[in-house]
């Protein structure tokens, strides 16, 4: 089955709401309206309605029946300032607090932490440092995490693969490599694929030398001893990984090697990178930042998202609150 007919079937009849803090963006808002109308979830839109309504207009466009907050003029606010202070204690005063959660990813976020919405999706205008960061600090990290971390999933055609981190680590050591990981190939389980995780690099077994390598070296042993059960090899380059010659090739003894449908990268920089190549040249779809390790489902998107991405994000994001 196609993996949003599932996820639709998953969150079906649940009437799960999702916050979409960017209310007056045409995406979000043609998003919004589709998820309504489907009745797969309950939109949350942010913002003026007097805006919402103009956008709406504009795109002739029919908004009735849908959810909208204007933080202005929310009639739980001070309620939400305390329940902010007292999360962010010794942190964050009341005085900052006021300030912040003018700030529709703060204020969106905290509905989600105070259980008035069971997901929240943004980033189609905010970058992802101003999308996770309310998340970061105050829904945190779930228990057994150290960190959280993004990963998408690329699929076309029958083709499903998971890229981590994509988005939010910029320079893991071994440990938080090893932990992404971990946290990558249970979000696959959570997607259908049966994960097998390469640990990638610029090297094959040895082929290369040097620091970088001795960390996914590290990084592959370190998953392992988290996770016996979980099938990872590295270090592994993208070829050998992926294609089954030249993973018998440069890595013959891998069980992973040109099997892998899980792809680890070693930092931020060829993570970010790779996922947009591959949907840009390769012409996957691209879902995602998926936040993984985090205590409650919130999503980040690409600034370069488009109406579809919105949509389905939203769908995923409803079914991790599960
Ligand atoms: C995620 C990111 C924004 C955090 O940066 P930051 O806000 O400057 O980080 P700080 O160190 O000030 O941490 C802010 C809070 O988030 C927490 N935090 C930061 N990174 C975290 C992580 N990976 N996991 C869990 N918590 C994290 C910190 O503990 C801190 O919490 P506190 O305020 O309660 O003490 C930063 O790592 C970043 O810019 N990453 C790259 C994002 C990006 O541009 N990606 C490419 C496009 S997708
Ligand atoms: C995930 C990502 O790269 O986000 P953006 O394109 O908004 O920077």
């Amino acid at each position: 089955m196609d993996l949003f007919d599932s996820l639709k079937n998953k969150i079906d009849g649940k009437n799960l709401t999702i916050v979409l803090p960017e209310g007056n963006e045409p995406r979000i808002l043609g998003a919004a309206i589709r998820l309504q109308k489907e009745n797969i979830l309950k939109p949350i839109l942010l913002g003026n309605k007097d805006d919402i309504s103009k956008v709406a207009s504009d795109n002739s466009w029919n908004i009735d029946g849908l959810q909208i907050i204007d933080p202005e003029t929310y009639s739980e606010f001070d309620e939400m300032v305390d329940s902010f202070v007292e999360r962010r204690k010794g942190k964050n005063t009341k005085e900052q607090a006021l300030t912040m959660l003018k700030n529709n990813n703060y204020f969106g976020t905290m509905l989600v932490y105070m259980d008035k919405a069971d997901g929240m999706v943004s980033g189609a205008v905010h970058s992802t440092g101003d999308t996770v960061r309310p998340a970061l600090q105050i829904v945190k990290t779930a228990p057994g995490n150290k960190s959280v971390s993004g990963s998408f999933i690329l699929q076309k055609g029958d083709q499903r693969y998971m890229f981590a981190d994509c988005a939010i680590n910029i320079d893991p050591d071994a440990n938080g490599l090893a932990e992404i990981a971990v946290q990558t190939a249970k979000s696959a389980k959570l997607f259908d694929i049966d994960p097998k995780v390469a640990m990638l690099s610029f090297s094959t077994k040895g082929s290369a030398k040097g620091e970088m390598v001795d960390k996914v070296v590290e990084a592959t042993k370190l998953a392992k001893e988290l996770d016996p059960s979980l099938p990872v090899d590295g270090e592994l380059q993208f070829d050998a990984a992926f294609v089954p010659s030249v993973g018998a090739q440069k890595a013959p003894d891998s069980k992973v090697a040109g099997n892998a449908n899980v792809f680890v990268f070693p930092d931020l920089q060829s993570g970010n990178i790779g996922y947009k190549i591959a949907q840009r040249f390769g012409g996957f779809e691209a879902i995602g930042p998926i936040l993984q390790g985090l205590n409650k489902p919130i999503s980040d998107l690409s600034r370069g998202c488009n109406e579809e991405d919105v949509y389905k994000t939203s769908i995923l994001t409803a079914a991790l609150s599960l």
